[in-house]
């Protein structure tokens, strides 16, 4: 079915032509930004089918030769909790892991840290939010509780030499207590950069911002945490998912979370629809001339093979429009 609806090289021309034209006003954008590719992990944690470890297996095999630096690989969540993660140790374990590409992994307690260590994770994520009652739902702790369980991890991670990374769920709104102030994100994000997340990823979980609020977000937290260190992570609920992120990138946010087929949703945060498409975000960034180092039509064939797989139609605006081509 992909082969026969591709038409690649009307594609590249689309993609070429539009290079052309936008390299004028680069204004406070940065030259280069790294993507963390969350498809595997974010946009198959919610898969109502359990799909099975080969096709998440294939999907990360493809994404790695796409020039993705970063691909989220699963999560060692309790299967509990999310059964479409149960098979984490055989998807790490089982993917070609290519030199210079970070797998990094969810790890919500130290049960899952361990589990993900000797899988052969080299970096972890841990996951909190700037709402009590989320992280309740997500992760059945209070947020002071979340981070003494996470003390734990970040301390035999450093012991370990493994990076770890923090999400802040709920930077733009939360499901259960709607506006969270920045205030709030920005002491969250401070929090985890101090016991030493390298990298804070500001999540808009159920895609309620708007690029207004994205900006009074990023200012409040740009006085607690560097720049250099801050990524968004946008869901595209109600549309804003690029706008959002373009916003980010204005203020000169370098990393970007984003899902292959804009897959994704977080089965604790009802509504939740898929996130940023990865082929709109490449998109986007070729235009402005933003390195990024990804192939886009290997990403679409990733991206054709992963719907394919789910039965579903892809949630990418670029992948769709250059099928009409
Ligand atoms: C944190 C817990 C475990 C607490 O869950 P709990 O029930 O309070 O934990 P517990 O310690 O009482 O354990 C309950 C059972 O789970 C087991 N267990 C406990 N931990 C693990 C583990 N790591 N791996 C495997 N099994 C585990 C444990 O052994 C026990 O098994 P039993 O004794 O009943 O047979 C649970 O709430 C959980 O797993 N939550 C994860 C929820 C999740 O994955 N949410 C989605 C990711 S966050 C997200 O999507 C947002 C993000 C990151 O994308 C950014 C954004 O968009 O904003």
């Amino acid at each position: 079915m992909a082969t026969m609806r591709r038409a690649l090289p009307g594609r590249l021309v689309g993609l070429a032509s539009l290079r052309a034209v936008s390299t004028s006003s680069m204004g406070t954008f940065p030259k280069q930004v790294k993507i963390v590719e969350v498809g595997p992990r974010d946009g198959l944690q919610n898969e109502k089918n359990i799909v099975p470890t080969p096709v998440k297996i294939k999907l990360i095999d493809m994404l790695s030769e796409t020039g993705l630096p970063v691909i989220e690989a699963t999560s060692f969540v309790s299967p509990k909790w999310v059964p479409q993660m149960a098979d984490h140790t055989e998807v790490l374990k089982g993917i070609k892991k290519f030199p210079g590409i970070n797998y990094p992994v969810l790890t919500p307690n130290f049960k899952g840290f361990e589990a993900a260590v000797a899988a052969g994770a080299k970096e972890v994520s841990i996951f909190g939010a700037a709402s009590e009652l989320f992280t309740r739902k997500n992760i059945n702790s209070s947020i002071e509780e979340s981070f003494q369980r996470y003390d734990s991890i970040m301390k035999a991670a450093q012991a370990k030499g493994i990076l770890v990374r923090g999400y802040v769920s709920c930077a733009l709104g939360c499901p259960y207590e709607g506006k969270i102030s920045p205030a709030k994100v920005a002491e969250v994000a401070k929090r985890m950069y101090s016991m030493g997340c390298y990298e804070i990823s500001l999540g808009d979980t159920i895609g309620v911002g708007t690029p207004g609020a994205m900006r009074d977000m990023l200012t409040a937290v740009m006085h607690e945490v560097p720049l250099a260190a801050l990524a968004v992570h946008c869901h595209d609920t109600y549309g804003q998912a690029l706008a959002n992120t373009l916003m980010a990138l204005q203020m000169g946010v370098s990393v970007v979370d984003s899902s292959v087929a804009g897959l994704g949703g977080c089965p604790y945060a009802r509504g939740a629809s898929g996130n940023l498409a990865t082929e709109d975000l490449v998109y986007m960034l070729s235009g402005l001339g933003i390195h990024m180092g990804v192939n886009l039509q290997k990403l679409l064939e990733a991206g054709d093979f992963i719907c394919q797989a789910l039965n579903r139609k892809t949630n990418s605006k670029v992948a769709q429009a250059s099928c009409k081509l």
